[in-house]
């Protein structure tokens, strides 16, 4: 048995029970090898290498960025994680050897980074490059720190353990992500200690320049297919549940159970953040279910995402959706009866690239749902000079989603319960699969809706 699995953020910083209810010890019960464990940046860190995920308060990165005093953000910086190895000295953490590593390298990126300064100052070298070799550098360090404690700390308490260091940090060779993984594994015998790897993996394309934030589950993805493990589990903060239980409350947040990988790919295309939109799909090629626990509740069996999973009831799995979306309407009276309208806005979408989330159509109009990120002024300008009418409204999206949801009843219900909570429905849409139900409403609505939607959909018949 081979299983890779990653450990979240939220999880790392709560070591302890990382230790006792997810690794073990050699004398426990069920202690066994054959696991590779891909491990975050304890929560926050990344936070300050880079910036706040949510807030955009600066942390080194853009202090470097902007000319600011970076330096001093890096010794704060560092104070934040020797902070975070005194509270696991009692596991077993040995207090020097993790500070050596963590000083030399943030006293060496640094150095990396004065270097950057004075070449962009030279302008010899486009400043984009280096500011985006910059942001890798910083980001690997949260992944290196947090990997290197844990083989330190499994060592110390009689575990074979091996690190796996994909962040390459005094490695020129100039390798794609997919290689550094296949070269770090191939001496590498995951039946002969718990191997830990770090999350951040250096590679030609540049992690965070291809996927940007969560990048971790990226390399437990990559890392899963290259093994060939018979399973891929993510230990979150969180069950894989009905909706966000940051919205909804941990006591009203179901568990899924089961799904498929058709959900999951309805969840990425909304940027559900439980799960990196870039992860699961090479597991589902790759045929390796992926499984997501509750690092807080060890013995649940979590939720299980397989390739031909059907719900054996028809019932609303999961409730996601997205308040960062504008929706965009082109009206022309011109449309109707004309063949290939659709196909002229479409390039122009292909020339920004632009992918959409959602579009609905009728005889004159047609409503698309982007990211209100990727709008771009000067694509809305070139719709307004070939059409008659084009609308953009800020808005949010919600969507009731299922393996299995093909039932008389099931969108009368859902409306009806947005209805209720007096939300008005903006647009509408469900494809013949029958998988997902999507609805744009105010922006302001989008909590309330969640709420209610989960509700009425997913406990109320849970109870
Ligand atoms: N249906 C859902 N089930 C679980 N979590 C969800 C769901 N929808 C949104 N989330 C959010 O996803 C977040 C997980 O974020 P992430 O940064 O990936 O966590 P971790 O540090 O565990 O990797 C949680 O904070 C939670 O609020
Ligand atoms: N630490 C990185 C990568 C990551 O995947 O983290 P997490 O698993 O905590 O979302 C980040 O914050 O983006």
């Amino acid at each position: 048995m081979l299983t890779v699995e990653k450990i979240g953020g939220t999880s790392m910083l709560q070591f302890q029970n990382v230790l006792k209810d997810i690794i073990g010890f050699p004398s426990s019960e069920g202690f066994r090898y054959g696991r590779v464990f891909v491990v975050s940046a304890y929560a926050g860190v990344t936070n300050m290498l880079l910036e706040d995920k949510k807030t955009k308060a600066p942390g080194v990165y853009q202090r470097f960025i902007k000319g600011e005093d970076y330096e001093s953000a890096m010794d704060d910086l560092l104070g934040m994680a020797l902070d975070i190895n005194e509270t696991f000295t009692k596991l077993g953490l040995d207090s020097k050897v993790c500070r050596d590593f963590l000083v030399e390298r943030v006293v060496q990126t640094k150095a990396y980074l004065n270097s950057m300064e004075d070449i962009v100052a030279s302008g010899y070298v486009g400043r984009d490059s280096i500011y985006s070799a910059a942001r890798e550098l910083l980001a690997s360090i949260g992944e290196a720190h947090s990997a290197f404690n844990t083989v330190n700390i499994l060592r110390n308490n009689g575990i074979l353990a091996e690190l796996v260091d994909l962040t390459g940090f005094r490695d020129s060779k100039q390798l794609s992500i997919s290689e550094r993984i296949e070269k770090s594994f191939k001496n590498i015998n995951p039946h002969e200690a718990i191997i830990v790897a770090t999350g951040y993996t250096k590679g030609i394309e540049g992690i965070m320049r291809e996927y940007e934030r969560g990048y971790s589950e990226i390399t437990f993805s990559k890392i899963a297919t290259h093994l060939h493990a018979d399973e891929a589990i993510i230990h979150k903060e969180y069950h894989l549940s009905s909706a966000d239980p940051k919205i909804v409350g941990v006591d009203k947040a179901i568990p899924v159970g089961r799904t498929n990988y058709d959900v999951a790919d309805q969840l990425a295309d909304i940027g559900m953040e439980a799960i990196h939109p870039n992860a699961s799909k090479p597991l589902e090629m790759a045929e390796i279910n992926l499984r997501i626990k509750n690092t807080f509740e060890p013995n649940h069996p979590g939720t299980v995402i397989s390739n031909d999973y059907i719900g054996p009831q028809a019932k609303i799995e999961i409730i996601a959706g997205s308040d960062k979306i504008v929706i965009l309407e082109i009206h022309d009276t011109s449309m109707v009866g004309e063949t290939g309208f659709d196909l002229e806005i479409m390039k122009k979408f292909k020339k920004y690239n632009i992918s959409y989330i959602m579009k609905t159509t009728n005889a004159n109009s047609i409503s698309l749902v982007i990211w209100q990120a990727d709008l771009a002024e000067s694509l809305v300008a070139e719709l307004e000079a070939e059409y008659r009418t084009v609308t953009v409204q800020e808005a949010a999206i919600v969507c009731c989603i299922g393996s299995n949801i093909a039932m008389p009843r099931i969108l009368a219900r859902a409306a009806n319960a947005l209805a209720k909570n007096d939300i008005n429905i903006k647009c509408v849409s469900q494809s013949l699969r029958q998988v997902n139900m999507q609805f744009v409403i105010d922006r302001a609505m989008y909590s309330k809706a969640i709420i209610c939607l989960n509700e009425d959909l997913c406990w109320a018949n849970h109870k």
